[in-house]
């Protein structure tokens, strides 16, 4: 199975370029935002909880997204891989991955970092909140999740420099330069 982690800032590209991965290499894509926004649209228990939080730019409690993703996780029967698309985004979250991946005889393939400037991310996620109307793609919230990505997430490019499985991506170009870029860091795998 191919497991790929595809990370970066919001705004960096990573359910464009999912879709694309997803279309060409044929896995289940996991993406734990969209699991979230759906849990909210349905007013359910979880989505109350997860509510709070996102409208307030911050992350959801580690444990709860943990076993959020593990379920969904297990949901894919004879899948060819997965991406996982805005988890891991702690290092407690990258440790849980890893531990879920070893029980079931699997790992990590690659981990795909999306690098965009922040004033370009800023243009991207307010252009977004304007189109689809998410509603933490407002200004005030886009800096609040910022200061999250870079003090709680960002950490992670060292801990999957030191696992082996790091590929930096330059995230800024076109959205087929950059699926390019990609498709030749998937292929050598
Ligand atoms: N290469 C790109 N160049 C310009 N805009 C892009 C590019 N990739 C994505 N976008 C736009 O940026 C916004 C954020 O992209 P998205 O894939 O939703 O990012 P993420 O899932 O990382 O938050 C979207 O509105 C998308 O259309
Ligand atoms: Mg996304």
């Amino acid at each position: 199975m191919l497991n790929i982690v595809i990370f970066g800032a919001p705004g960096s590209g990573k359910g464009t370029q999912s879709a694309r991965i997803v279309e060409k290499y044929g896995l289940n894509h996991i993406s734990t935002g969209d699991v979230l926004r759906a849990e909210i649209k349905n007013g359910t228990e979880l989505g109350k909880t997860a509510k709070g939080y996102i409208d307030n730019g911050q992350l959801i409690p580690d444990a709860l997204m943990i076993d959020i993703l593990a379920s969904v996780f297990d949901s894919f029967k004879d899948s060819k891989g997965v991406i996982f698309d805005g988890f891991p985004r702690t290092i407690a979250q990258a440790d849980a991955l890893k531990a879920m991946l070893a029980e079931r005889g699997q790992e990590v393939s690659i981990m795909l970092d999306l690098e965009v400037p922040e004033d370009e991310l800023m243009t991207r996620l307010i252009k977004r909140g304007q189109e689809s109307g998410r509603a933490d793609d407002n200004e005030e919230t886009i800096k609040k999740r910022l200061v999250v990505y870079h003090s709680q997430t960002a950490p992670l490019i060292d801990w999957y420099k030191n696992d082996g499985k790091y590929c930096h991506i330059n995230g800024l170009g076109t959205m087929d330069g950059i699926f390019a870029d990609i498709c030749t860091a998937i292929d050598k795998l």
